[in-house]
């Protein structure tokens, strides 16, 4: 075959050659169509974009090889839209093919921030943000990037959920791989058919569980959209470097099974041995085609199938689940930091949580295993100071023969309480969490009691989006008198309260997975560790300054997260050395600064 170089030269060549427009017109489409045929030899014609292999953006501010004409205001990944100088309106055929103005990439985001800004419902504002996505990528990552916490709850919760509810309705194009029961011993064709080959992360939902609002099938695709734009956002990844995707095996919504606009199979879920051969084989097509360094974040998938996932992959690939680790690791920065408001260790405090599945039994086990090494007692010890109620109450010993697997280390012994409140009463945590994607369960009785042994209860509503959130800001610091030190999984606005402004802080895997995946990304990583996760919330904890602190806050503000990924991503990094688990040698020195220098930059470059 052809070397990419031999084959960019040939069509340079014929470039040359051919003097009419038309015909150019013409090479242009020849080499967007070429990118799928070159997929299969190395990255594809504009590497300058791109990257080198292991994710490093070269630094070249400009870009050789883009098609031109009516094909390249058509391509997102190289459109300016106005922004085209006159230089390169001559010379990519763009002359009569745009307005004669010219705008600067920032008088675009300023035209479509006011834009936005007239929209009244979200949704539309999310829908306006998709088609800049698809219009003209970099402007879409400038705004996201310079706008990130006006932004960020359209693109990401809440927003999000309502699009994954309505995404049948709304679709227009698909920006992602969808993988369906049809596509059963046909999935390394699939992932051939994705335009991009030198892939670093793909998130992946089957759309069981999405945020709180259960199964939306193959409707839940908006959330591996979302979080990879966030990769790319706040993490710096290069958007061609992320592929998201939807497992469809069908839905039990019976809604969404009878709506005419349902995009997924219309059947009942598969489960047990098939359910396990397709995701089986998408696991190793992924790496047959990737290769083992890619990185596959597994987001949303209901209990029974994240636990069982995460266990049977992690020796064999570079996995983690965002909703058992990413929530985990965000929790315990806020809970390392919040102890600079409360005072004592981590292994003084007692934690009840409400809801025992990926997030609650995640978060247990990483506080307990930060509390073990704190303490260099057994895991065993640690976890018992900490307490979980499911659907069926308090977790206690007299049910651990009927319990699922991960909820039998919580089963310690007491008398049965069967309803939250009681057991607050009964164990008077310092810490409450609330993960079990059900709202309004930290009752006005609940906040009241944990406000009365407590001078300072930390309390956690972490479910999403904003309509399961177990509490609300208000309520929270209402109910105790303005004493609680308060986060949510989705973002409330500042309560003015007896005077006072109080601004809550967003515990969301957000302020993880980014940073996360840049730091296993640049070391070359092969595998994930619980101490990576603790790497990570260390880091994030130490990101949290004194001002933030001062306004009772527990997690530093979004504004900052590239400047705080980066550092989480060197502290990922730099256990994946110590642990012997990075591939990229040598290791960089200042892995701070290294990670920066990897992080995708959204400016427009200028096409020679
Ligand atoms: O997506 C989010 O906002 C956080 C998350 O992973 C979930 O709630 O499942
Ligand atoms: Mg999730």
């Amino acid at each position: 075959m052809m070397s990419l170089r031999r084959y960019t030269s040939f069509l340079l060549l014929l470039l040359k050659k051919e003097k009419e427009k038309e015909s150019r017109q013409s090479l242009g489409w020849l080499v967007m169509e070429s990118r799928r045929l070159l997929n299969g030899v190395a990255g594809g014609v504009d590497e300058d974009l791109r990257g080198n292999e292991d994710g490093h953006q070269l630094l070249t501010p400009w870009a050789s090889s883009v098609a031109s004409g009516y094909t390249l205001l058509r391509d997102p990944h190289h459109n300016k839209g106005l922004a085209f100088p006159e230089k390169e309106r001559d010379a990519h055929y763009l002359r009569g093919l745009l307005p004669p103005a010219v705008m600067s990439q920032e008088l675009q985001e300023k035209k479509i921030m006011n834009m936005l800004r007239q929209y009244k419902v979200p949704l539309h504002i999310y829908m306006a943000m998709m088609d800049l996505q698809e219009r003209n990528e970099r402007l879409f990552y400038k705004l996201l990037i310079d706008n990130v916490e006006e932004l960020l709850p359209i693109v990401y919760t809440p927003t999000v959920g309502e699009a994954c509810q309505k995404y049948g309705s709304i679709f227009r194009r698909p920006q992602g791989l969808y993988i369906s029961l049809k596509e059963k011993g046909k999935i390394l064709e699939v992932l051939k058919n994705w335009p991009e080959r030198n892939i670093q992360v793909i998130v992946v939902t089957d759309g069981e569980r999405i945020l709180g609002l259960g199964d939306l099938g193959c409707q839940g695709m908006g959330i591996p959209v979302g979080k990879l734009s966030l990769y790319t956002a706040l993490g710096g990844l290069r958007p061609s470097a992320c592929l998201p995707i939807t497992i469809d095996v069908g839905t039990n919504n019976k809604d969404l099974l009878k709506d005419e606009f349902y995009i997924g199979l219309r059947q009942n879920r598969a489960t047990g041995q098939e359910y396990a051969e397709l995701l089986e084989e998408f696991m190793f097509a992924v790496k047959q085609n990737y290769g083992e360094k890619v990185l596959i974040q597994f987001e949303d998938f209901a209990n029974h199938n994240a636990f069982e996932l995460l266990a049977k992959y992690s020796n064999t690939h570079l996995v983690f689940n965002d909703d058992i680790q990413g929530t985990a690791s965000v929790v315990l920065a806020g809970l390392i930091a919040a102890l600079k408001l409360v005072g004592g260790k981590l292994s003084d405090q007692k934690f009840l949580f409400l809801g025992a599945g990926e997030a609650g039994t995640g978060i247990a086990e990483l506080i307990a295993l930060e509390m073990s090494k704190q303490t260099k007692t057994s895991i065993e010890e640690t976890r018992k100071k900490i307490w979980l109620v499911d659907s069926k109450g308090l977790i206690i010993a007299s049910r651990k023969e009927t319990l699922q697997h991960f909820k039998k280390p919580w089963a310690h012994e007491h008398e049965p309480m069967r309803t939250l409140l009681d057991a607050v009463k009964a164990i008077k945590p310092t810490v409450l969490i609330g993960s079990s994607g059900v709202g309004k369960t930290f009752t006005k009785q609940v906040v009241e009691a944990m406000a009365s042994f407590n001078k300072k209860p930390i309390i956690l509503a972490l479910s999403n989006p904003t309509s399961q959130s177990e509490c609300t800001a208000e309520e929270a610091y209402t109910w105790s008198e303005g004493r609680a030190i308060f986060a949510s999984g989705s973002p409330f606005n500042p309560v003015e309260y007896n005077g006072k402004t109080y601004v809550p802080g967003q515990a969301n895997n957000a302020y993880i997975f980014p940073g996360l995946g840049l730091g296993l990304i640049i070391s070359g990583a092969i595998r994930v560790k619980d101490d990576m996760l603790l790497a990570a919330s260390e880091a994030l904890a130490a990101q949290v300054a004194t001002e933030n602190f001062e306004k009772g806050l527990i997690y530093p503000p979004f504004s900052n997260i590239r400047k705080i990924s980066a550092h989480i991503a060197a502290n990922v990094a730099a256990k994946a050395y110590e642990l012997g688990l990075a591939s990229r040698l040598p290791r960089p020195k200042d892995l701070v600064e290294y990670a920066e220098s990897c992080m995708y930059n959204p400016v427009y470059r200028t096409y020679r």
